[in-house]
């Protein structure tokens, strides 16, 4: 069978980082797929943005959307304190089975949980299955059309609290506009838009972040 592309990825990572060293992990990826095939991962440009949003945030729990290969989630968990907690949602199970490889090589499984399967799903089961309180951080990074419905559903939910961040990747490209009007018009929220570029590329997109006011 041939290989698919996110496994591609994770074989280099295997080869060439070093097991255990999360920010090596990070950096193979991103020479990977911006030297020889592209790949969503959040990237080393709109990955200081987030890395900077989490060091003044100082999140204990987190709940990211798309996981697709681990990327971000090796990322964030790099700067997390030892007792903090990534809850990371994927969708396809191919991608979720590459992420738990990349995840376990980086050192940083002990901080991070994959949940297989939609969204839509599983963040009405997070307080009463996986021992969720409020959230301190949440990231947007799944298919566009699901960000406002499960900004909503976590809403519903009661898993912000006041100062939870959310933080949404492309809000430019690929774009989540009823997203963006939603929340930028929504009197509970304090949004700051981060203009960047799509990862690997010169094209123009952004993240915005929302703190909840409560
Ligand atoms: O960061 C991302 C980028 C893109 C994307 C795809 C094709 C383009 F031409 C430009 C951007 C899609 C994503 C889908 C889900 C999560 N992140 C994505
Ligand atoms: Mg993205």
């Amino acid at each position: 069978m041939a290989q698919s592309k996110e496994e591609r990825i994770l074989n280099f990572v295997l080869q060439n980082a070093i097991k255990g060293d999360p920010q090596s992990v990070v950096d193979t990826i991103d020479k990977y797929c911006s030297q020889k095939e592209w790949a969503m991962n959040v990237g080393d440009e709109k990955g200081l943005i987030l890395d900077k949003i989490l060091e003044e945030t100082k999140p204990s729990a987190l709940l990211e959307l798309g996981t697709y290969c681990g990327y971000s989630a090796v990322r964030i968990a790099r700067l997390l304190k030892p007792s903090a907690c990534l809850l990371t949602i994927e969708f396809n199970p191919d991608f979720a089975a590459i992420a738990k490889q990349m995840i376990e090589f980086a050192g940083v499984q002990d901080k991070v949980k994959i949940l297989e399967g939609p969204s839509e799903t599983i963040i009405p089961q997070l307080k009463k299955k996986h021992e969720v309180d409020t959230l301190d951080f949440v990231f947007l990074d799944h298919w566009k059309d699901r960000y406002l419905p499960d900004t909503i559903l976590l809403l519903e939910h009661g898993l912000l609290r006041k100062g939870s961040v959310i933080l949404a990747d492309n809000v430019v490209c690929p774009g989540a506009p009823d997203f963006i009007k939603y929340i930028r018009n929504n009197n509970s929220f304090e949004c700051t838009n981060y203009p960047s570029h799509v990862e690997y590329m010169k094209v123009k997109d952004a993240m915005e972040k929302a703190v909840f006011l409560g």
